[in-house]
């Protein structure tokens, strides 16, 4: 499969949207890369990039070193499945699955073999001679996915294709997903909003912001130690803690709020200290005091619960097993282990403190 690399892409719209400036990124072959980043941020930018939708206004699109940027959609050993299933209304699944493959120079018999497999890969068999109204929307999908697999791609470009599905059955495919992979190996790139998906599928994990770059490497390293303030608050669900302050003689004093803690970190001047909720105990005896606040809320998930504390004029959240004693209104104590603090430069972009 090839090394899919993306040189200094930038792309302004007509009307002077800088929608990605200056990504460099290397997917190498096989690999399965998710980007993640809020609304707006370029992610489906990228991938029409790569996909040949659009042309970069500056920087390209290589394939194992080649650029592809003048080659068309069609003729670039990648394919794309998007957000909505894009079917032919008029042609049967077995038709869809095959659309496009005579292009490729496949003769009938290569084209039936391709679709069985595809079919079979994506148990869609029964539903061969169907036409896609009669598709439910994770059917649908599932021939989608299948008709960009059938090509055998080099390079698979997903535009967050689980999100129009119910909870349910977007964990089955994820799960189908990554099989997939498994046996066809394709570069493939993913854009979701689902964090359980880009922590579970992605092999590297790239997280983007107003078109650029912020931190990619293995998901588990960026969640564990993210380099600035926006991935730290961006990954997790909730995202870390992040109270502003200041550091001076190795103690962090929070703004305009009874938080303290002893800063390992050989810095001095304002920071921000953050922690992760599951990482954040209230009224336990372990760990490093932090300060007192006040229970305002408590939200029940399931197996576990989500305590919302104010710390003066901050906010807290912390992730509590259920059944927890907590009532709102309650004053708590906060305590954090020593290597759960993260520190931060301050301001939303601000670089991890080492
Ligand atoms: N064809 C276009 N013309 C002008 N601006 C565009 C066009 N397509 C996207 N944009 C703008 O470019 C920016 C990036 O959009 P893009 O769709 O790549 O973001 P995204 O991260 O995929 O967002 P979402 O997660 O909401 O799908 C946005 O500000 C968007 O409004």
């Amino acid at each position: 499969m090839p090394t899919l690399s993306l040189d200094n892409l930038s792309k302004t719209y007509r009307g002077g949207v800088e929608a990605l400036r200056g990504v460099t990124l290397q997917a190498p072959d096989g690999r399965y890369v998710v980007l993640v980043g809020p609304s707006g941020s370029g992610k489906s930018t990228l991938l029409r990039l790569v996909a040949g939708l659009e042309r970069p206004t500056t920087g390209g699109v290589l394939l194992d070193g080649q650029s592809i940027d003048r080659l068309p959609p069609h003729r670039r050993d990648v394919a794309m499945v998007f957000q909505q299933p894009t079917l032919y209304p008029y042609l049967t699944v077995r038709q869809n699955l095959g659309h496009g493959l005579k292009r490729l120079g496949l003769d009938r018999a290569a084209i039936g073999t391709r679709v069985g497999h595809a079919a079979a890969m994506l148990g869609v068999v029964p539903l061969l001679d169907r036409r896609p109204q009669q598709l439910s929307g994770g059917e649908a999908q599932r021939v989608a996915l299948g008709r960009a697999l059938a090509r055998r791609p080099g390079v698979l470009l997903l535009d967050e294709p689980l999100s129009s599905l119910d909870a349910a059955l977007r964990t089955q495919l994820r799960g189908e997903l990554r099989k997939l992979h498994g046996q066809l190996g394709a570069t493939t790139l993913h854009v979701t909003h689902d964090q359980a998906e880009a922590l579970s599928l992605a092999e590297l994990l790239v997280v983007v912001h107003e078109g650029r770059m912020l931190q990619s490497g293995p998901p588990m390293n960026l969640y564990h130690r993210p380099a600035n303030q926006f991935v730290a608050g961006f990954l997790g669900n909730p995202g870390m803690n992040l109270w502003p302050g200041r550091i001076e003689g190795g103690r962090f004093a929070a703004d305009n709020a009874p938080l303290t803690a002893h800063a390992a970190a050989d810095h001095s001047g304002a920071a921000t200290l953050g922690v992760r909720p599951e990482r954040l105990r209230l009224n336990e005896p372990a760990g490093a005091p932090l300060g007192a606040g006040q229970v305002t809320a408590l939200e029940p998930l399931g197996p576990d619960a989500l305590a919302h504390v104010s710390i003066g004029a901050l906010a807290a959240v912390a992730r509590v097993p259920l059944p927890c004693r907590l009532t709102p209104g309650e004053e708590v104590s906060l305590t954090a282990d020593a290597e759960d603090l993260h520190w931060f430069e301050p301001g939303a972009a601000g670089a991890r403190i080492e």
